[in-house]
């Protein structure tokens, strides 16, 4: 009923006229002139109006002939009338009013009971139902509407069982639910049945109440959903309304973040991240490794541009690499640079630097992100080596190399301001028998007391330089007369002439002297080395003790050189020159695997002469070239025979001039020598130092390169001694490098030694390159290097240099010799070493910590158990503080640097505080113990000791 139209309109379905009438009656008298009555005497007719026209209300009689009114009703339901019906009967019946009501009637009543009152007031009824049903009907369709269409997907269900009343679209589509699966569906049956416990949300925030669960979609897809459910009431029912958000994607960036996030806090390089949008750049991140290697902590340095770095005042080094930067950042274009950094504590360091801008979407620069790599223990290598190649290693003083670089510079010097130079070649009377007889540990000092004394006695601007064993040479610069050089000559003999003490040793040496002098005018400086040389033989000759000028007619003596020079050719041509091998064994073998061949003249007069002091002859003559090619061929056709007799893995090592590498047909050479004698290029190994590829042109190196193509192999000699860089060498062909035996020879308790041998080894192995250790002579020795992974060992501990004939011998004998298998089972042992001059003491913490199955090792000298350590493998050192030699914690410094991943323990019974802070702090110590000890305790420290051992190695 509307507000527009008052009348009711009202539709009767009844058989019975006079019913029809009566109701028209009743109507017209209860509301009078207000409703209109339709009336229709059948089933169809009355369906057919409700269709047809719009009613208030229709009344309809059970009884229509042969029809029911409530199949009317139930028809006009099924047929979507929403018209609301008032049974009428004859007679009241309480089933067929319940029957009535279940239909959808709004009311039932009794003909001929009702006035018209009650019959206006039932249609009042009826009709306000009505009105009220839409209105529910309605907002229900909107519900409905709001949970289909919602994007967040939703399901309804049971709570107590979980069985699935209703999904949204957003739901489905998630889950790949079909409308019609949703009735039969638990909502148990989204969980991944696979799995239980929740899933790691990595830290994912959800909302109060919900839950992370592992789902899976109706095609096997796995799910990280957010769960929230919530108990709700619709129409009578308890249901559970479950909002599941889909976080799969959410969790997996974040794990993916904190990937990376990881991956840059771990790196072993720095990392900073700078803003390229605000102004002057400032870093946004840095990384804990950038922390690390500069002192600053990220705190410090955020919102800062980096250039604090370059230090204060910046370092005028950098300028280059500086520019570089600025040119790559004005071109948006990633550099790398080496640059001088300096850290918090003002300490440089040198940093390898990559700089890559980073982009947006729109490709703009947004971000600069910097790699460094702090290469300072590479270049601090690198610049001793340098060091090294100038300088005499024992005595510090500079090789001849230096001193006739320096000698140059004199004459340059004499020409221009008319002064003189002069040259002392002094050379130790008796030396070789000192150091036969004493040793070479007594003669190494004395040759750096020699040293000292003649450092001290010339001027700051002159020159003493080592030139071989026991020959040195002073370069006397800016003298006035070049007689003057005598005054120097008496005072070196005298100084020479005092006592040296060396232990309990008290020994007296003389020296022989040949001096020359020059006014500048001297074609090179080598030339005037060797006029004081071939004076100072002449001293020899005049029975030692004594010095000599240089006089024109000694060059006559010269003639010496060429008769040994005419003998040398005769040897070559009548092959009166022989080959010696050496070894090489792998260290993790035990097994020679390779062998070098050394050249040996037997001189009819001499004897044996050295190649040390042949090939430097013939090098400078030419014969080399010959004698090389001599060489070459017989170590090809030995070698062919040492195959022959089993040993098809072994190569040779031919040392190669670079007079011979410079040749233009030496490829050819190297190509005939193996075609001839059959043997395989890899079974050949060409040795040269490495000035022979430096200092020359691309043709030597492509020569390298076609020897390689070919198979050949190269190896780097005494490395160490040249130029050494190692950045150089990566750009050479070669395979393997040899460590000059000078660093060898003291590598076990030498820190410097020890530290550039291990620094070579790692990098060259960076580098896929090979490495030998030249003059291992002790097993000490070899120990150390075998445990520093050395490749390669050569030297009279193995084997000296011997005829083919007995190197034959040697391969059948010791070809098999196991020496690294033995080392295994004693790595894997816990060992201790007790260093203590007191013997009871000693015997007193072996007693303490023998229960506890520890291998034991114990020394009362320094000496001893640096050997020791050098052989063994140790992890726990227990130091005694006070030693006659040094220092408990120095010992253990010296320790560190040898051996750094020791665990080492000073037990005292006295305390220099200084020193134990100052060792303490460096790292070099991991307790203090003192003594008298508690024996538990003491036993505690030691396990926590070989604990803190374990967990310091890199895990496998
Ligand atoms: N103190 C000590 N020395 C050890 C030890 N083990 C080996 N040696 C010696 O060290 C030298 C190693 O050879 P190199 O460095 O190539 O040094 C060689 C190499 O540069 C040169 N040489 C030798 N044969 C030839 C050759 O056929 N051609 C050329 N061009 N040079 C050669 O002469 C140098 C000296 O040769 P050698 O006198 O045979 O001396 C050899 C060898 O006998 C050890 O444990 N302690």
């Amino acid at each position: 009923m509307t507000m527009t139209d008052p009348m009711l309109r009202v539709l009767l379905i009844e058989d019975d006229e006079d019913d029809y009438l009566i109701t028209e009656d009743l109507l017209a008298e209860a509301s009078p002139g207000k409703t209109r009555l339709t009336w229709h005497n059948c089933l169809d007719d009355g369906l057919a109006a409700l269709h047809r026209e719009s009613f208030d209300v229709a009344l309809v009689d059970l009884r229509l002939g042969p029809d029911s009114g409530l199949d009317l009703i139930q028809q006009a339901k099924n047929e979507g009338i929403t018209t609301p019906f008032i049974l009428l009967t004859g007679q009241g019946d309480e089933e067929l009013d319940a029957r009535a009501v279940e239909l959808g009637a709004a009311d039932y009543l009794v003909k001929g009971r009702i006035d018209g009152h009650a019959l206006l007031r039932s249609i009042r009824y009826a009709i306000d139902r009505a009105v009220a049903t839409e209105d529910l009907a309605s907002s229900e369709a909107q519900y409905r509407l709001l949970f289909e269409n919602n994007p967040t997907p939703m399901c309804l269900a049971a709570p107590g069982s979980g069985r699935m009343n209703a999904m949204n679209e957003a739901a489905r589509t998630l889950y790949g639910v079909v409308l019609e699966e949703v009735a039969g569906l638990n909502i148990a049956d989204l969980a991944d049945k696979s799995l239980t416990g929740a899933p790691d949300g990595d830290g994912t925030v959800l909302q109060a109440g919900a839950g992370l669960e592992c789902h899976r979609t109706r095609d096997g897809r796995k799910l990280i959903v957010e769960v929230a459910s919530q108990n709700i009431t619709i129409g009578h029912h308890e249901l559970a309304l479950f909002t599941l958000t889909d976080k799969t994607a959410q969790i997996e960036n974040t794990r993916q973040l904190k990937l990376l996030q990881r991956c840059i806090e771990t790196s072993s390089n720095g990392m900073v991240v700078a803003d390229a949008r605000a102004a002057d750049m400032p870093l946004v991140y840095v990384n804990p490794t950038f922390e690390r290697i500069t002192g600053y902590t990220a705190a410090e340095v955020l919102g800062r541009n980096c250039r604090f770095l370059q230090g204060d005042p910046p370092d005028d080094s950098n300028m280059q690499a500086l520019e570089t930067i600025h040119r790559g950042l004005a071109d948006g274009e990633e550099v790398s640079v080496m640059l001088r950094n300096y850290r918090k504590d003002g300490t440089p360091f040198w940093n390898d630097l990559y700089l890559s801008p980073i982009r947006n979407e729109r490709n703009e620069i947004t971000h600069y992100v910097g790699v460094q790599n702090d290469i300072s223990e590479r270049k601090s290598i690198e610049h001793q080596l340098a060091y090294n190649s100038s300088h005499d290693v024992l005595t510090q003083l500079p090789n001849r190399t230096l001193l006739e670089d320096r000698l140059t510079q004199a004459c340059q010097f004499a020409r221009r301001y008319n002064r003189h130079v002069g040259v002392l070649f002094i050379d130790l009377d008796g030396f070789k028998l000192i150091n036969d007889s004493l040793g070479h540990r007594i003669g190494d000092q004395i040759l750096i007391e020699v040293a000292r004394r003649l450092k001290e006695l010339v001027r700051s601007g002159d020159t003493v330089a080592r030139v071989s064993g026991d020959e040195f040479v002073v370069a006397l610069s800016g003298l006035t007369h070049g007689s003057d050089a005598q005054l120097v000559v008496e005072q070196v003999m005298s100084t020479l002439a005092n006592p040296y003490r060396i232990g309990d040793v008290t020994l007296h040496l003389t020296a022989s002297i040949g001096m020359t002098e020059t006014d500048g005018n001297i074609s090179s400086s080598a030339e005037l080395i060797q006029q004081a040389d071939l004076a100072m033989y002449q001293a020899k000759q005049l029975g030692r003790n004594t010095w000599q000028w240089f006089e024109e007619a000694m060059n006559s003596q010269a003639s010496y050189r060429v008769k040994l020079r005419n003998q040398l050719q005769d040897a070559i041509d009548n092959h009166a020159l022989t080959l010696y091998y050496q070894p090489m064994i792998d260290s993790r073998t035990g097994q020679a695997r390779s062998v070098e061949a050394l050249v040996r003249w037997e001189h009819p007069e001499l004897g044996l002469v050295s190649p040390a002091d042949f090939v430097p002859l013939a090098e400078e003559t030419g014969q080399i070239i010959a004698l090389g090619e001599w060489v070459l061929d017989q170590a090809c056709r030995d070698m062919v025979k040492l195959h022959a007799a089993g040993f098809r893995d072994c190569s040779v090592g031919v040392n190669i001039s670079p007079v011979q590498i410079r040749k233009t047909d030496f490829l050819a050479t190297v190509k005939r020598a193996l075609g001839e004698s059959g043997l395989p290029a890899q079974a050949l190994d060409l040795e040269m130092v490495e000035s022979a590829v430096i200092n020359d042109t691309s043709q030597v190196v492509d020569t390298l390169h076609k020897l390689r193509e070919l198979g050949v192999q190269i190896s780097i000699d005494d490395f160490g001694t040249g130029f050494s860089s190692l950045t150089y060498i990566k750009q050479m062909p070669a395979n393997r490098i040899k460590i000059d035996n000078s660093f060898i020879k003291e590598v076990i308790k030498n820190r410097s030694d020890a530290a550039i041998t291990r620094g070579v080894i790692s990098m060259a192995h960076h580098l896929s390159l090979e490495v030998v250790a030249e003059g291992v002579e002790t097993e000490a020795q070899a120990n150390f290097l075998r445990r520093n992974q050395c490749d390669l060992l050569q030297g009279y501990a193995f084997s000296r240099p011997m005829p083919f004939e007995q190197l034959t011998e040697y391969m059948n004998l010791h070809g098999h010799r196991g020496a690294g298998g033995s080392d295994n089972a004693e790595e894997e042992q816990k060992t201790v070493l007790l260093l203590d001059d007191e013997v009871n003491i000693i015997k007193a913490l072996t007693r303490t910590l023998r229960r506890d199955g520890y291998r034991i090792l114990s020394s009362t000298n320094i000496s001893e158990a640096f050997t020791l350590l050098a052989e063994n493998e140790v992890q726990v050192i227990i130091s005694d503080q006070r030693m006659p030699e040094m220092s408990g914690t120095e010992f253990l410094s010296q320790v560190k640097a040898i051996h750094p991943h020791t665990v080492r323990i000073v037990l005292s019974g006295y305390t220099d505080l200084k020193s134990v802070t100052e060792a303490i702090n460096q790292g070099a110590i991991y307790k203090f113990l003192t003594k008298p000890w508690d024996e538990k305790q003491l036993r505690e420290h030691i396990r926590q000791a070989f604990k803190y051992h374990a967990n310091m190695q890199p895990q496998a």
